[in-house]
């Protein structure tokens, strides 16, 4: 009797130790869920994208190493043979994910390769360029404004300023579900990209801008080529470029690229190509069937509105970034930029050993800034935009940032001829981040065929209803120069050691070759 009373005891104690150790668990999973924020804003539905530690998420892991179910990896297998030596395992995970490729979207496939869910730095509080207040905030600031802060703290209806005619009443909360798409976007953004790439806000941005009433349109100063702002009634802003030529009129030879129009289906496109190559950059940009009138001293009233022909407008939309007052932009000249002259020549064109230069000044003598300025060269080769005289980052981030890639408008100008002095910066640096350089040789695989991948990105958009955003030959041109691009890596291979910057480590740590 007592040994049993004596046994139930100790099983008593078991068991509460049991639920101690569940509750513990259950108490720090929840710090953790809380405390280790991944991405600025990410709905629910995205979660299991990309944003997280290198160290804790063991899900990107995991899909590099599952196994594979059946053995029909045939031509692609072999193409990842002749791969690079030392990224065997991320391509021995590319053959993974090839082999369900087939009869599958490959736009699809290549979102759910490793390599386009690569984790990264976890985000600290100074990481989001913006945020909602909380409410510590609220309790943190002066008594001045307590009755509006006490507002916020109640999760109440956020208070427009503007008393304009035509604007929607305002009903934001800090629920997200609550913002706009245009909203969700700017608080979306991070140190480390513009948006995430998976998140389903871009689809409900892109119908947003597609589809928004438009509320007023003023022209946008700076800049060389028409712009104008277009205001809707929920507050967003986009920046709009009407169609100034067809899209499928290839540039003048003889015409200097700085004389060139731009073209909106470049914006459009190069929104997708960067998509699929870096997505450290750029925003949506897409597109409205409208007519409009802006403000200026003559025909400029309801009764004079631009209109397309007969009845459409075909234009390109990019979302306006957060107001300058909210986020203030850096703007930096490219070191590689050409001259805007017609004789001169620049110092990068002249100098072959000009990068060492630029390596020994600053912000380019620290981090990876000029690894961004070098990726940012490859997608300007491969979208042949001789135009890149500046690019500008968010102040907040200091140098530690992405590059913002504006103005894509002079790209996709010409599809029989390629531009070889865009890739200048590798040329001359013969250095590219490991990523990049991973996933161009992916992009050049079969199964992933970049103007395969790029033709169906171009497919969802709004505007490919109308026609093709980008011809076949200009798709051609893309696979021809991602080519041209591997062999100027190759080449810088078989003179140096140091060529790729390994950005990924930490990541595949059991690789058996680190760079
Ligand atoms: N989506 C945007 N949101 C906020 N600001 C923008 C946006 N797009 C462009 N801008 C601002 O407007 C400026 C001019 O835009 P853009 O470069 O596209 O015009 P452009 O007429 O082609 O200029 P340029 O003649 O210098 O090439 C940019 O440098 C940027 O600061
Ligand atoms: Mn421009």
């Amino acid at each position: 009797m007592v040994r049993q009373n004596v046994g139930w005891s100790t099983r008593s104690i078991y068991l509460a130790l049991a639920c101690l150790s569940l509750t513990l668990h259950l108490l720090l999973a929840i710090f953790c869920l809380s405390v280790l924020q991944t991405a600025c804003v990410l709905p629910a539905s995205s979660f299991h994208s990309t944003l997280s530690s290198p160290r804790m998420d063991t899900r990107h892991h995991q899909s590099f190493s599952h196994s594979p179910s059946s053995s029909d990896a045939s031509s692609s297998s072999h193409e990842l043979k002749s791969s690079p030596q030392n990224d065997k395992q991320t391509l021995t995970g590319a053959r993974n994910v090839i082999q369900k490729v087939n009869g599958r979207s490959k736009l699809e496939s290549l979102f759910n390769h490793p390599l386009y869910n690569l984790p990264h730095p976890q985000l600290q509080e100074d990481d989001c360029l913006l945020r909602v207040k909380t409410d510590e905030d609220a309790e943190d600031a002066g008594s001045e404004d307590e009755e509006r802060e006490g507002d916020i703290k109640n999760d109440s209806e956020w208070q427009s300023a503007s008393q304009e005619e035509g604007y929607d009443k305002v009903t934001w909360t800090r629920d997200v579900e609550t913002h706009p798409p245009w909203l969700r976007f700017h608080l979306g953004i991070s140190r480390w990209e513009l948006y995430n790439r998976k998140d389903p806000n871009l689809a409900q941005l892109t119908h947003y801008l597609a589809t928004q009433r438009i509320l007023s349109v003023v022209q946008k100063t700076g800049g060389t080529q028409l712009k104008l702002l277009l205001s809707f009634p929920n507050y967003g802003q986009a920046l709009l470029k009407p169609m100034k030529q067809s899209r499928d009129a290839e540039t003048d030879v003889n015409l200097f690229y700085f004389s060139d129009f731009e073209r909106h289906n470049a914006e459009i496109a190069a929104f997708h190509l960067d998509r699929l190559y870096c997505n450290r950059s750029l925003l949506s940009l897409h597109f409205g069937n409208i007519c409009f009138y802006g403000q200026c001293e003559s025909y400029c009233s309801t009764e004079h509105p631009v209109c397309g022909q007969p009845h459409a407008l075909e234009v390109s939309l990019a979302v306006m970034l957060p107001d300058l007052s909210l986020a203030p932009r850096r703007s930096w000249r490219s070191p590689w930029r050409r001259s805007y002259s017609r004789t001169k020549l620049a110092r990068w064109q002249k100098d072959p050993a000009y990068c060492n230069k630029v390596k020994q000044t600053p912000p380019y003598n620290h981090g990876t800034r000029l690894l961004d300025l070098i990726d940012m060269a490859v997608l300007d080769f491969l979208m042949s935009n001789m135009d890149r005289h500046h690019y500008e980052t968010f102040e907040k981030f200091g140098n530690e940032t992405f590059l913002l890639h504006l103005d894509n408008g002079r790209a996709f100008g010409r599809h029989s001829r390629d531009e070889p002095s865009i890739l200048a910066p590798l040329q001359q640096c013969c250095r590219i981040r490991r990523s990049t350089f991973l996933r161009l040789h992916l992009l050049s695989l079969p199964d992933f065929r970049l103007s395969d991948v790029m033709r169906e990105s171009l497919a969802q958009d709004p505007l490919a209803g109308v026609a093709p955003l980008l011809s076949e030959p200009h798709l051609t041109a893309l696979d021809r120069r991602l080519a041209t691009v591997l062999k100027v890596v190759q080449t810088c291979q078989d003179w140096q050691s140091d060529v790729i910057y390994n950005d990924m480590e930490g990541y595949d740590e059991h690789d058996q070759h680190p760079d």
